[in-house]
């Protein structure tokens, strides 16, 4: 059994606890449920440099506890004046120590940043809860889903007017799932067997992605020089979340990237 096997088998227990607590029509009339989405999908591709997601982790299976102590509402209002792109914010606890209160506190923080649920998507109930958290974007994990329910939740959630990321680790992955319904494609650089990460991963699949879906390359980003090689492969979009979570002040680790990207670029006279 994989991290991911046991990260969904956990899942599938707490879904079903949570319908029981709150039925689906519980969270239809949640007042969040109805307001506007903001598309990070055409935040990424108006933007004329590479676009960073900035995450909010505050511990994962590969790195136990990254940042103790830290309010979701204060890092992730600094990553929005910094200049994310888009947030994303984890609701799993027992794994990463996340929570719907995280993503609650953050969302009323970032009124105009669009921001990703992260977590492990088994279940359209999790797309109404998403919707009722305030997401714009959910994740589907290629490596956990089949095509057919990538298909089914990603459907859903347009219905919903979610935006979907769909994630992929390889190129099998890439062949099986990726459908119409997806808007963005997001390459994990992450070994879920290992943890270890190469963007190298990132950098072979790029051109296996057609050109109408957002690329986002996930996962052991660490430096400009590194997403600005990827942007030129075609990738619009960065989630990042140790490099910058690790720090006293993410905020302040994103906006040192920032200038060192925009440096870059401007060297390279690589404005788009
Ligand atoms: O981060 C992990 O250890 C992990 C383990 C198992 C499944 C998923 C995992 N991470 C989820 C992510 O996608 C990352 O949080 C995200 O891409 C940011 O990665 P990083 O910048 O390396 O923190």
């Amino acid at each position: 059994m994989n991290i991911l096997d046991k990260i969904v088998a956990q899942k599938r227990i707490e879904v079903a606890a949570a319908k029981t607590a709150k039925p689906q029509s519980t969270l239809e009339r949640d007042p969040l449920f109805s307001r506007q989405t903001l598309s990070l999908a055409d935040a990424l591709r108006q933007a004329d440099a590479p676009g960073i997601i900035s995450e909010f982790k505050r511990q994962s299976p590969s790195k136990g506890v990254i940042n103790g102590n830290v309010e979701p509402e204060v890092v992730t209002a600094g990553y929005s004046a910094a200049g994310a792109k888009g947030l994303s914010v984890l609701t799993d606890t027992l794994f990463f120590g996340g929570s719907f209160s995280d993503f609650e506190k953050a969302r009323a923080a970032n009124p105009s940043t669009p921001m990703l649920r992260k977590d492990f998507m088994i279940d359209e109930y999790q797309l109404f809860e998403a919707r009722a958290l305030g997401a714009d974007v959910i994740l589907l994990i290629a490596a956990c889903l089949s095509s057919q329910e990538v298909r089914t939740l990603a459907q859903k959630a347009h219905e919903l007017d979610l935006e979907v990321l769909l994630e992929v680790h390889d190129a099998e992955e890439l062949t099986q799932s990726l459908c119409d319904e997806v808007d963005m494609v997001g390459v994990n650089n992450r070994n879920l067997k290992t943890f270890s990460t190469s963007v190298d991963t990132s950098a072979e699949l790029a051109a296996q992605i057609p050109d109408r879906f957002v690329k986002i390359s996930e996962s052991g980003l660490k430096d400009a020089e590194t997403i600005v090689q990827l942007f030129e492969q075609g990738y619009r979009g960065f989630l990042i979340g140790e490099t910058f979570m690790k720090t006293p002040d993410p905020a302040a680790a994103l906006e040192s990237l920032q200038k060192d990207l925009f440096r870059i670029i401007e060297q390279k006279h690589l404005i788009i």
